[in-house]
């Protein structure tokens, strides 16, 4: 940000507007139980699933924390990519079966009706765990190893990139379970593989398929033969999008999402608007020169 506009911010009195200061004057730091989170590159976030012991398996805890984490690195000026990460023997089971919400509510003897409402609130709560994935305007990339269950099916398919190891499995388990998947990737995933038949097939028997099927069917972009390379991998990818004009990232992930759930001329029409700002940036004059000079660019904050 230039000097000149961190002046006017930090002249306006009003709450919101502090509060707009302080996001865009200082870098985060970010605190959960069951995310680790850090910044091991330049305008890099690593978010880990930290509860090896089980499996990265998605607790009550985890629900609202993806949420909270996902919004303030939304707001953090220092973040321009992410990489998303499993610690320990898997990447996630999904659904902590053990540790979930819902099991009050089926438990409690309130009216059908009552009870139904309360579930539909705690599934669109659930829903928005993943689709701030989606609403965060910087680029994510999910880097999956081994076991990527259920939930987590849902969790990859709201994020932007996905790589994974040569060993790693994925499977489509909510009718395993007796449910229908409702957290994203009924929705998300056959836009993603344009594939409605194999959508189908995997929901419907919750069969296993591997990383090759993975990569045939367009869910994984890169296969790496250990986890260490993978995520070295993904971080290099996060770097090389963080070194681009955030302006000109964020606006076409702005500009796919939106694009992906309109026609064709919706989509032209959005990004005409998007654009006839953007335009402006400062951005397109640093990379035209710093192209023609051979040179790095160095955007400025957003
Ligand atoms: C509104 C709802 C929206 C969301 C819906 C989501 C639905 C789903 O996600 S459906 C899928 C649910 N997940 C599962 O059914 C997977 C169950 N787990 C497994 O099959 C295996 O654990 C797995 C193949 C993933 C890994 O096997 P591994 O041999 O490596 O580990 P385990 O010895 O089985 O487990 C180690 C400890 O982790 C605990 N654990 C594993 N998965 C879960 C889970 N999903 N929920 C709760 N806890 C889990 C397991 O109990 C072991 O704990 P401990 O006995 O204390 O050591």
């Amino acid at each position: 940000m230039n000097t000149s506009l961190r002046a006017v911010i930090k002249g306006l009195s009003s709450p919101i507007m502090s509060n707009i200061t302080k996001r865009l004057c200082s870098s985060s730091t970010y605190n959960f139980e069951t995310l680790k989170v850090t910044k091991p590159r330049e305008n890099v976030i690593q978010v880990e699933l930290n509860r090896p012991q089980k499996r990265n398996a998605m607790n009550k805890a985890f629900w609202g924390e993806m949420v909270g984490c996902f919004n303030q690195i939304s707001e953090d000026s220092d973040c321009r990519a992410v990489v998303v990460t499993g610690a320990g023997k898997i990447f996630t089971a999904g659904l902590d079966l053990m540790d979930f919400d819902g099991i009050q509510i089926m438990q409690s003897d309130t009216d059908v009706s009552r009870k139904a409402f309360t579930f539909r609130k705690l599934i669109r709560a659930y829903q928005e765990t993943f689709t701030v994935i989606e609403k965060c305007s910087k680029p994510v990339i999910a880097a999956i190893h081994n076991a990527c269950v259920g939930g987590g099916i849902d969790m990859i398919t709201a994020c932007d990139i996905r790589y994974c190891t040569s060993d790693a499995w994925f499977q489509i388990k909510e009718v395993d379970i007796g449910l229908a998947a409702d957290v994203g990737t009924l929705q998300r995933l056959p836009k993603i593989t344009g594939n409605d038949s194999l959508t189908r097939e995997l929901t419907y028997t919750a069969r296993k398929f591997y990383s090759n099927e993975a990569k045939e069917i367009g869910l994984i972009s890169r296969i790496f033969d250990t986890k260490e390379s993978m995520v070295e991998g993904a971080l290099d990818t996060a770097s090389l999008i963080a070194s681009k004009s955030p302006i000109a990232v964020q606006g076409s992930k702005i500009s796919l999402v939106y694009s992906r759930d309109h026609s064709v001329p919706e989509g032209l029409d959005h990004v005409a608007t998007w654009n006839q700002s953007m335009l402006q940036s400062e951005d397109i004059l640093k990379a035209v020169t710093a192209g023609m000079e051979k040179k790095e660019a160095v955007f400025s904050k957003l």
